[in-house]
C-alpha cells in the first residue's frame, strides 16, 4: 500500500508542487494521475521512489517510511518500485535483452555486464519479461532498431524483470502515436490484472486515463481535487481539474499534435 499523509513538497526555488496530499493506494490498483502541465503529477509519483524528497508529512510505501531511507537502502527500495519514463531511458546501442538484464542483476560485476555474461536463470527471467510484453522475437535486436512503442515495451520488460510491487509511469505514452499508445496501455492493463502489480500513470490523455484506469486522481496546483472511480469522472470533474472546458485536452487534439 502507498500512503500519503499530509504531504507537502516545496522545491528549493520556492515552488510548492504538492499541498497537503492525502492518499491511500491499495496493492493492485490501476491509477491514472491527471492535471494540467505543472500541476504536480510528476512530483507526486517521483516522491514515491524518493527521486524527490518530501518536506512535510509522511509517505509510506509497503510499510516503509520512505523519508527515513538512506544510501543503499534507497537503492534496494527502488528495486521494488519500477519506473517508466516518457523517453524510455534505454541504452540504445546494445541489445534488447542486455537492457533488460543489466538492471535485473545490479550485483553483477561491471565486466560481466560489458561482456554480456549473465547467469542463465536471469536470462530466462528476462526472456519471460519480453514475452509478457510481446517482443520476445526482438530480444537480440539492437534497441535503436526498434520503434518507439517497441522501445517502451523493452522498458516495461526491464521493469518487470525486477518483479516490482509497484510500477510508476511518467507520461509513458506521450511520445507514441495513438494506436501504439493503446498497445502499450494494454500491456500495463494486462500486467496489472495478471501480476497484480499496482500501476500509477501520469497521463495527459484523459480518454486513455478513463478507459484504462480504475481510479483517477486529479491534481490542480499541487492539490488533489478529484480522487475517485474513472467512471464517475464527468465534465464538471474535468473542469475542476483543468480549470475550464476549453482547457480540457482531447485525444483528437493530441493525435493532431503528434502527427
Ligand atoms: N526540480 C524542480 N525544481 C524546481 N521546481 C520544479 C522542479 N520540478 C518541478 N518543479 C515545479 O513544480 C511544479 C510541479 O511540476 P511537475 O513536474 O510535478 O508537474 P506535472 O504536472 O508533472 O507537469 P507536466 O505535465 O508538464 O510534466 C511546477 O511548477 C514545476 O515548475
Amino acid at each position: 500500500m502507498i500512503e500519503f499523509i499530509n504531504v507537502n513538497k516545496t522545491y528549493p526555488n520556492g515552488v510548492t508542487a504538492l499541498k497537503d496530499v492525502n492518499l491511500k493506494i491499495e496493492q493492485g490498483e490501476f491509477v491514472a494521475i491527471i492535471g494540467l502541465s505543472g500541476a504536480g503529477k510528476s512530483t507526486l509519483i517521483r516522491c514515491i521512489n524518493r527521486m524527490h524528497d518530501i518536506n512535510e508529512g509522511t509517505l509510506n510505501v509497503n510499510g516503509v517510511d520512505v523519508s527515513n531511507l538512506k544510501g543503499k537502502q534507497i537503492r534496494t527500495f527502488r528495486r521494488k518500485i519500477g519506473m517508466i519514463f516518457q523517453s524510455f531511458n534505454l541504452v540504445t546501442r546494445t541489445s534488447v535483452i542486455n537492457n533488460v538484464l543489466v538492471s535485473s542483476v545490479p550485483e553483477l560485476p561491471w565486466w560481466r555486464k560489458i561482456l554480456g555474461l549473465f547467469p542463465k536463470d536471469k536470462k530466462i527471467v528476462a526472456l519471460e519479461a519480453l514475452d509478457k510484453v510481446g517482443i520476445l522475437d526482438k530480444a537480440y535486436n539492437r534497441v535503436d532498431q526498434l520503434s518507439g512503442g517497441q522501445q517502451q515495451r523493452v522498458a516495461l520488460a526491464r521493469t518487470l524483470a525486477q518483479n516490482p510491487s509497484v510500477i510508476l509511469a511518467d507520461e509513458p505514452v506521450a511520445s507514441l502515436d495513438p494506436v501504439t499508445a493503446k498497445v502499450v496501455m494494454d500491456d500495463f492493463k494486462r500486467i496489472n490484472q495478471e501480476m497484480e502489480m499496482s500501476i500509477l500513470i501520469n497521463i495527459h490523455h484523459v480518454e486513455l486515463a478513463l478507459e484504462y484506469a480504475d481510479r483517477v486522481i486529479g491534481i490542480r496546483k499541487g492539490e488533489i481535487v478529484y480522487d475517485g472511480k474513472s467512471e464517475d469522472v464527468n465534465q464538471e470533474v474535468l473542469n475542476n481539474i483543468y480549470g475550464s472546458i476549453t482547457e480540457v485536452p482531447h485525444m483528437n487534439d493530441s493525435e493532431e499534435a503528434e502527427v
